[in-house]
């Protein structure tokens, strides 16, 4: 491993998302971690920064042209989250910027990669060091029909990468994290924030985007989600569906090409045909398990683990046998 630093983007910086662990996790793996944050930290997040390993948390502090403060919602802009990024590889003199893959991080992303002439890669699957010690970022790309890596060749690199890609470890001995103050003038914007809002999780699942496991169902429910959701509750998943699922109305969100790309370490896919335009929102999870009455359903070309079956008779089984493990 060379001597490079490398800083991850914090936000929010009041709490600690698995997604921000995950990108510590890999940074360690990289050289020295530093964390750029759009606010002060407070104490038990710096506990957290602590546990894994980062050295120093650089605090924006924002202000305009006039020298005026900046403390509104116009500091998560990706246009203003890029200008904190920018500045904190200019003064730490950085060589690698971690972000999630969240549809403002990519954007902040480019942004950044652009200010600095940096390589950029979106959606990074994996992050590791090439024979020549470059960055290298994995992705499959075209509906998870390809797997390629991609060397940047700058001197920065600046990666977006997907949920899941590792599982976050704390590092093996706590560092003492430094604060230091980043001071940040905000760019002019050309455009002005009307609201922001952040949206309330819905119960205790997690979001779909970022979960490690997902249990998906399809027109095979027959609008019985009892059993998908029983299921996904047991395993702690977030539940997905197909997009004929939700167009008949059954579930509000659907995977897929045109829906939400999910890359879980477990999706569980119960009534769906594996349709191609489905496939291309899943196919890059990294085990797929499919429950399907048809044993020439196509999902079974590209699972891990068939169960030929009726749903409704198969994942009540299932949920109850992971609760009396769980017990
Ligand atoms: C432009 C475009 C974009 C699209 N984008 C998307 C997208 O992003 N995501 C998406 O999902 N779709 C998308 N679609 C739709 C897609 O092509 C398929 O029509 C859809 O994915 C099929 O959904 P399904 O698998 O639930 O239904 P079906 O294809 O009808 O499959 C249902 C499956 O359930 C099984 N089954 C039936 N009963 C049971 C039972 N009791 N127990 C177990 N299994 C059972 C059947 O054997 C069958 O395999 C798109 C289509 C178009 C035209």
């Amino acid at each position: 491993m060379t001597n490079r630093t490398v800083l991850v983007l914090l936000d929010p910086a009041t709490e600690i998302r698995t997604s921000a662990l995950e990108l510590f996790t890999i940074a360690r793996g990289l050289g020295t971690v530093e964390a750029v944050a759009l606010a002060g930290v407070g104490v038990e997040v710096l506990a957290q920064l602590e546990a894994y390993g980062v050295e120093s948390v650089h605090q924006a502090e924002f202000s305009d042209a006039a020298g005026r403060v900046v403390t509104g919602d116009e500091r998560h802009l990706p246009a203003v989250v890029a200008a904190a990024l920018a500045a904190a590889v200019r003064r730490a003199d950085a060589d690698v910027v971690l972000l999630p893959s969240s549809f403002a991080a990519k954007e902040a992303a480019a942004l950044t990669a652009h200010a600095l002439g940096a390589g950029l890669i979106i959606d990074a699957a994996g992050v590791s060091e090439g024979d020549d010690g470059r960055i290298v970022g994995s992705k499959r790309v075209f509906a998870g029909s390809w797997d390629t890596s991609c060397e940047v060749t700058t001197d920065v690199a600046v990666l977006t990468v997907r949920a899941n890609a590792v599982v976050p470890a704390p590092a093996a001995a706590r560092v003492n994290t430094q604060t230091e103050p980043l001071p940040v003038e905000v760019p002019e914007l050309g455009v002005t924030l009307a609201s922001r809002e952040v949206k309330a999780r819905s119960g205790d699942r997690p979001p779909l985007e970022e979960a490690a496991i997902v249990v998906a169902g399809g027109r095979g429910t027959d609008g019985d989600f009892g059993p998908v959701t029983e299921l996904a509750d047991a395993l702690g998943a977030a539940v997905g569906a197909s997009r004929d699922a939700v167009f008949e109305g059954w579930w509000d969100t659907y995977v897929g090409q045109t829906g939400v790309t999910v890359a879980p370490r477990v999706y569980i896919g119960a009534g769906i045909s594996g349709a191609p335009h489905h496939r291309g929102g899943m196919q890059a999870s990294q085990h797929i398990v499919a429950v399907n009455s048809d044993p020439e359903a196509p999902i079974f070309e590209i699972c891990d683990f068939a169960v030929i079956g009726e749903l409704a008779d198969v994942l009540p089984q299932a949920a109850e046998e992971i609760r009396r493990h769980k017990g």
